[in-house]
């Protein structure tokens, strides 16, 4: 090892018990039980469903509380502790009007205050104590700490904790140290979150979820083709940009544009107010508590006919720089026949409805008119300049990769191409040939590539960015063509179907599996495939848990719009130390229903994988980690300690 490496780990160790002290800490944390992973996926902005699915574990805080309180609570009385942490502001407002005097008051925030110092030892059994301090409310570390290493033993000390207890109610401190202790029990039931993908899109609060990621303690995430579409957006794909606005208009969420990101969008109004009128294929879907007027409707009808044809625009160039994306077939308006307004599109002739092509030269459709040239060239500007969007891409690259080994299992929101046979799909990029594994590393480079030069707009990494969002061999879309201009212009539905990737069937087959999970060098005895991105159809019998156990989907659906496909609100997994859990959520109604009738829309639960022997950090990534640095302090050691 290098020596002046050594010397500054010298100015860390600069006492040899101090590594001693460390080595022994970090052996002991390897034989700690492996803590809880929870992967979600496919988000796409629901905000309050996914808040409550991180505040309860997916069941694991009721979990923890039923174990310790069974025999002391009713299921009522468990309910209502469970919500409180779940939800301490605003459950402690309503717990707080049932009582008549002070005395009540006090006598209830002695008793929860000592339920949650119960709780938070057996929630923190897998830690060491210096995770737990992490963990504890910052103004408060001091006092818990003296609650939580009280023994009974030493009844002295019992009037010593109550006056603790005691004081801090009367110096008016209980409700924020029942908020404070609320929060570290979240966070000890989950060591590690994982998101599987599609945060962004169709719901109306994506930037809140970004936010809520960038506060968690410890997470990765596994782009989805939507979060794809945003990064592409911003690092400088016109074609992505005009995507992420045309499926805001559609889903209307336009604020989230120009409210929440800062984007004007006024010049693009005042294109679409110039050109379109009313559509109904254009009409936005309504959320169904925010029900919009005439007036706005029909301006978002507008706005969304605007960016869709100059999204169609600035398609055809990229698939004619691009012969390699083998893309012709979707030159759509090249294949309009604007006299007889029909279209032919793989080899059939359809009628179009609902056009607004009043801003298309028919000879040369894919020409902007300098007015669009101009909207979406500041469009992009101003997307650019978005302080909270940047900090938003930002943190989704830093924490993002386009499928990860973790503990043995591969994460990836889409698919591996492959083909009807089983062998995976190859790509000629930039004059070379990639499958499998050293595709997607490829696609990863492009992205990353892009990303770091926004300036680009329309060089080949860029280009590929929207690639991924549509290409037939991204691992994101995963499926052969993306039918927009058929769905909004065709009638005829069998023009609209988007042929799935034959890996959506060959995944149902373990050896299939296997040999998936050996091309991404995991052990296809100990790892399984986790996937989000099609919505099981529960309704229809359709199993998330597949493969003999190798394959794990669990996009069920947090996106309302799809909840009525897929027959439930979302599954989640937990993979803790005993193994892995599939979880399915009930419809998330409302924060409100939940904290009123303490009801949990969760969840019925299986088991996946039961391990024999109970797993250790030593098995797991961060156990190898660690091994490597008490390997390092070991060398340390001698060389500096030990001659
Ligand atoms: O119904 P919408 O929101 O218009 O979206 C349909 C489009 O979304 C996609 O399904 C991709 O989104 P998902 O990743 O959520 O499946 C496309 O294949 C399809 O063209
Ligand atoms: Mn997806």
């Amino acid at each position: 090892m290098d020596t002046k490496y050594l010397d500054l780990l010298a100015e860390k160790f600069d006492s040899e018990e101090k590594v001693v002290t460390e080595i022994i800490n970090l052996e002991a944390i390897l034989n700690l039980p492996k803590g809880t992973e929870h992967f979600v996926s496919d988000l796409h902005g629901e905000y309050h469903a996914f808040q409550h699915v991180l505040r309860n574990g997916s069941g694991k805080v009721k979990e923890k509380i039923t174990d310790i309180f069974q025999d002391q609570m009713t299921q009522e009385e468990i309910d209502e502790f469970a919500t409180l942490v779940y939800y301490p502001e605003e459950k402690i407002k309503l717990i707080k009007n049932r009582f008549h005097d002070r005395h009540e008051l006090n006598q209830w925030y002695e008793t929860t205050i000592d339920h949650m110092i119960q709780l938070i030892p057996y929630a923190s059994s897998k830690y060491t104590r210096s995770k737990l301090r992490k963990a504890l409310p910052e103004q408060f570390v001091y006092v818990i700490e003296e609650l939580l290493y009280k023994s009974d033993k030493y009844s002295n000390k019992k009037q010593y904790y109550e006056k603790i207890v005691q004081q801090l109610i009367m110096l008016g401190q209980a409700d924020k140290l029942i908020t404070g202790l609320s929060y570290t029990i979240q966070q000890l039931v989950v060591d590690h979150l994982h998101v599987v993908g599609d945060i962004y899109d169709r719901g109306p609060d994506p930037d809140k979820i970004m936010d809520t990621l960038i506060n968690y303690h410890s997470l990765d995430i596994q782009w989805g083709n939507h979060d794809v579409l945003w990064l592409g957006a911003y690092a400088g794909s016109k074609a992505c940009l005009a995507n992420i606005i045309r499926i805001c208009a559609r889903y209307d969420n336009l604020d989230i544009i120009e409210d929440v990101y800062g984007i004007n969008l006024r010049p693009l109004v005042n294109l679409a107010e110039k050109y379109y009128d009313d559509n109904p294929a254009f009409r936005p879907k309504e959320h169904p508590n925010r029900p919009l007027n005439e007036y706005e409707a029909l301006q978002i009808t507008k706005i969304h006919q605007a960016i869709a044809m100059i999204q169609f625009k600035l398609e055809s160039p990229i698939i004619k720089r691009r012969p390699e994306f083998n893309m012709d077939e979707r030159l759509l308006l090249e294949k309009v026949d604007y006299e007889n307004n029909e279209v032919t599109v793989y080899g059939h002739t359809y009628p179009l409805e609902h056009t607004c092509f009043a801003t298309i030269d028919p000879d040369h459709p894919e020409t902007l008119l300098s007015e669009e040239q101009e909207v979406i060239d500041n469009l992009l500007l101003s997307i650019q300049h978005s302080e909270k969007l940047s900090r938003h891409m930002k943190f989704l690259m830093k924490k993002g990769s386009l499928y990860l080994r973790y503990n043995g299992n591969l994460l990836i929101h889409g698919c591996i191409p492959m083909d009807e046979q089983g062998n995976v799909e190859e790509m000629e990029i930039d004059g070379a040939t990639y499958k499998g594994r050293a595709l997607l590393d490829q696609f990863e480079y492009y992205l990353r590539q892009s990303f770091t030069h926004l300036d680009q707009t329309d060089d080949l990494a860029t280009d590929m960015v929207w690639y991924l969002w549509t290409g037939e061999y991204s691992s994101l879309f995963g499926k052969r063509a993306m039918t927009t201009f058929e769905r909004y212009f065709i009638r005829d539905k069998s023009a609209h179907k988007e042929t799935k990737n034959p890996y959506y069937y060959l995944r149902e087959d373990e050896a299939v599996c296997r040999e998936l999970l050996e091309e991404f060098d995991l052990d296809p005895e100990q790892g399984h495939i986790i996937n989000g991105h099609t919505p099981v159809k529960e309704v229809e019998g359709e199993n998330p848990i597949k493969a003999n156990g190798k394959m794990i989907v669990i996009d069920g659906g947090f996106s309302k719009p799809y909840q009525s496909t897929t027959g439930i609100a979302g599954y989640t997994l937990l993979y803790n130390s005993f193994g892995m859990q599939l979880v399915a959520h009930q419809q998330f109604n409302s924060k409100d229903e939940v904290l009123l009738n303490g009801a949990d829309v969760l969840s019925v639960r299986r088991v996946v994988d039961k391990e024999l022997k109970r797993q250790k950090v030593r098995e797991t990534n961060v156990g190898q980690e660690l091994l490597e640095q008490i390997d390092m302090l070991k060398r340390f050691m001698a060389y500096r300690y030990m001659n």
